[in-house]
């Protein structure tokens, strides 16, 4: 076949096209993911608004390699100031509010000795008006103190925690800040009634106490005297600042609920809650709602109440704001970053660099090679999930740190799924990286065991139906709802008409807009809470525990294996035991029987791994 010329060139050029086309596309893609298109959704005021953050974990520094979530603490600080600003020249009122756990999942906090100790600070700059403690303030004494001596101190008269106490070194029990507060807003004159509440937690250190809401309710006088001290014509609003899900499956709220309603038939009640670690908005009924602001600094919640309406759908607005610099800017309508920013806001943007600075949080300790690993975006099958990569490649590399401990030849390693708190990103793995991944300081032990037993325990541990049937291990309910919890794009279950917001999701959705990755919230308002549209991300469930199971074939059931955990889920393992009638030999207790297996973290053999 012969080609003159013209053919030659032509081929060149449609080569020449082609290159010149798939690197336009790179690097459209490219500034695309720098540059979302999707327009910001805006917040309704109301006569009172209120912004709500819960589950902060230490990351005042923001997501240093996630542009959704680029702002950090001194950002959020000249947001608050600017709205607060918007709110006081239009007369209405805007609260700040946090619902705890500000520990163990950030460099910023956990690296210091004492853990928290140059975050707190951090944290302490945000003027809260109202603010509670979180279970992670009470896993440690030394956390709780500071809770009690720093927190306390520097927001009197805020800190509440209806629910919480702490022990004196005289031995006596008080609560940590106050039970209640009765207050009225600076701008409406709304008069409103405050309490504080954490979930039903019972794995306080011996320096705190922590009573059931139920308990508070049904016996504890102070509560109903505290409601019937205020009657519903001087109550305007009562507010629920709680470290609680609001989710439907979880009973708390509900049973509190109840009981205000007894006294409260229609007064307006807002409830804010936290813990499980999702966006969430529950409508209780005509006259209560309940927000829940995500997690890590991803999210800033809002709420506003229209007072003047008696139209439901009217009275209420919610938005889930990205924790970034746009979303921030847009909402405070202040398109130049330097007339944003407040003074005090930049002071904390510099306090965070050099705390990073100074506890050298960017060194690399490591590299992660191959990919990103994912707690719940791949299955947990899939290579690129974190729990296959950990028990496939971390944890069979395990070695006691005593080499004259007794160990057997077959073994098996159970982790708590909830100890591993966020992805792995390729590339550096640093001092900040590892707190991030797993930040608890959990000890390694070993119970000797026949196999038989063993291989039955991490299926018995995931296995909900089993559970459900049965008595609930202590704990359990924790990481079991907090697991399904995280699965964010439940389905709405409106208790009253609500269809309209999704009218307006629908004529939304036909603009074809290419969307980033990221949260998109289904609540009882619909799925247009989310200030920044997004491309939905798949949460693939994840069962409670995982492990690696270094076990031969071919040995007998009663071969005795080694069974190696965390010491923070031995109450677990024993009810497992329990459970499968297994009795520890000569009838003695765990703890003579549990040894301590190795000291150095999880989060140290991921680095020396590489992955
Ligand atoms: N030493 C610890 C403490 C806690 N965990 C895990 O954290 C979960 C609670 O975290 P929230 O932010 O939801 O309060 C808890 O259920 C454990 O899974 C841990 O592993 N080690
Ligand atoms: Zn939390
Ligand atoms: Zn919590």
């Amino acid at each position: 076949m012969q080609f003159d010329n013209t053919v030659i060139r032509n081929i060149i050029l449609i080569f020449l096209g082609i290159v010149a086309f798939t690197q336009f596309y790179k690097l459209y893609n490219v500034y695309y993911q720098n540059n979302p298109v999707t327009a910001i959704r805006d917040l309704t005021w109301g006569d009172i608004n209120f912004i709500h953050t819960t589950d902060t974990h230490g990351w005042y520094s923001g997501h240093l390699i996630q542009q959704s979530y680029n702002a950090d603490w001194g950002d959020f600080i000249s947001f608050t100031s600017r709205l607060k600003k918007i709110a006081d020249d239009n007369g209405q009122d805007l609260l700040l509010i946090d619902s705890g756990d500000r520990h163990d999942g950030n460099g910023l906090s956990d690296v210091t000795v004492p853990n928290g100790v140059k975050a707190l600070p951090i944290f302490m700059k945000e003027d809260y008006d109202l603010l509670t403690i979180g279970n992670h303030e009470l896993y440690l004494w030394e956390n709780s103190r500071q809770e009690y001596e720093d927190l306390i101190e520097h927001f009197k008269g805020n800190y509440l925690s209806s629910n919480v106490e702490y022990k004196l070194d005289n031995g006596t029990f008080v609560t940590f800040g106050d039970k209640f507060k009765y207050f009225t807003t600076p701008n409406k004159h709304l008069r409103i009634l405050s309490f504080g509440f954490l979930f039903d937690f019972n794995r306080f250190n011996d320096h705190s106490r922590v009573t059931s809401i139920k308990e508070v309710i049904d016996n504890q006088p102070w509560f109903k005297e505290t409601l019937k001290a205020y009657p519903p014509e001087e109550v305007d609003l009562l507010l629920l600042v709680t470290h609680v899900p609001i989710t439907r499956s979880w009973p708390e709220i509900y049973y509190l609920h109840s009981v205000l309603r007894e006294f409260y038939p229609d007064t307006k009640i807002q409830y804010f809650g936290g813990h499980s670690h999702i966006r969430d908005f529950i409508v209780l009924d005509e006259y209560a709602t309940a927000l829940q602001s995500g997690r890590y600094c991803e999210t800033v919640g809002w709420t506003s109440i229209n007072l003047q309406t008696d139209n439901f759908k009217e009275r209420y607005s919610r938005t889930y704001i990205d924790f970034n610099l746009d979303s921030f800017q847009h909402h405070a309508k202040i398109s130049s970053k330097d007339s944003f920013d407040t003074e005090k806001g930049v002071n904390v943007s510099k306090l965070i660099t050099q705390t990073r600075n100074e506890l050298k949080l960017n060194t690399p300790i490591g590299y992660v090679k191959k990919s990103n690993y994912y707690i719940d975006y791949v299955p947990i099958t899939d290579s690129k999930n974190i729990f296959h990569f950990l028990t496939k490649k971390v944890l069979p590399t395990l070695t006691p740190d005593d080499e004259n401990l007794e160990i057997h030849d077959e073994r098996i390693i159970i982790i708590n799924t909830g100890s591993i708190r966020y992805d792995l990103y390729k590339g550096p793995y640093t001092l900040d990286s590892r707190y991030i991944v797993s930040p608890f300081e959990n000890l390694w032990v070993k119970l000797s065991i026949p196999k038989g037993i063993a291989i039955q325990i991490t299926p018995l541990l995931n296995d909900e139906s089993y559970i459900a049937k049965h008595l609930k291990p202590p704990h359990q309910q924790d990481d079991s709802d907090e697991k399904n919890a995280r699965r964010q794009t439940r389905f709405s279950y409106p208790v009253l008409d609500l269809n309209d917001y999704d009218k307006q999701t629908i004529k939304n959705s036909k603009k074809k807009k290419k969307l980033t990755k990221g949260y998109v919230t289904f609540d009882d308002l619909g799925h247009e809470g989310d200030d920044t549209p997004h491309k939905a991300v798949v949460n693939f469930p994840i069962p409670n525990v995982v492990n690696s199971e270094e076990i031969k074939k071919g040995t007998s059931d009663e071969e005795i294996v080694d069974l190696i955990f965390y010491d923070f889920i031995e109450s677990n393992i024993i009810w497992a035991l329990d459970q499968l009638n297994y009795t520890l030999p000569e009838g003695k207790g765990p703890d003579f029987y549990s040894k301590k297996y190795l000291g150095t973290l999880l989060n140290e053999y991921i680095r020396d791994i590489g992955a």
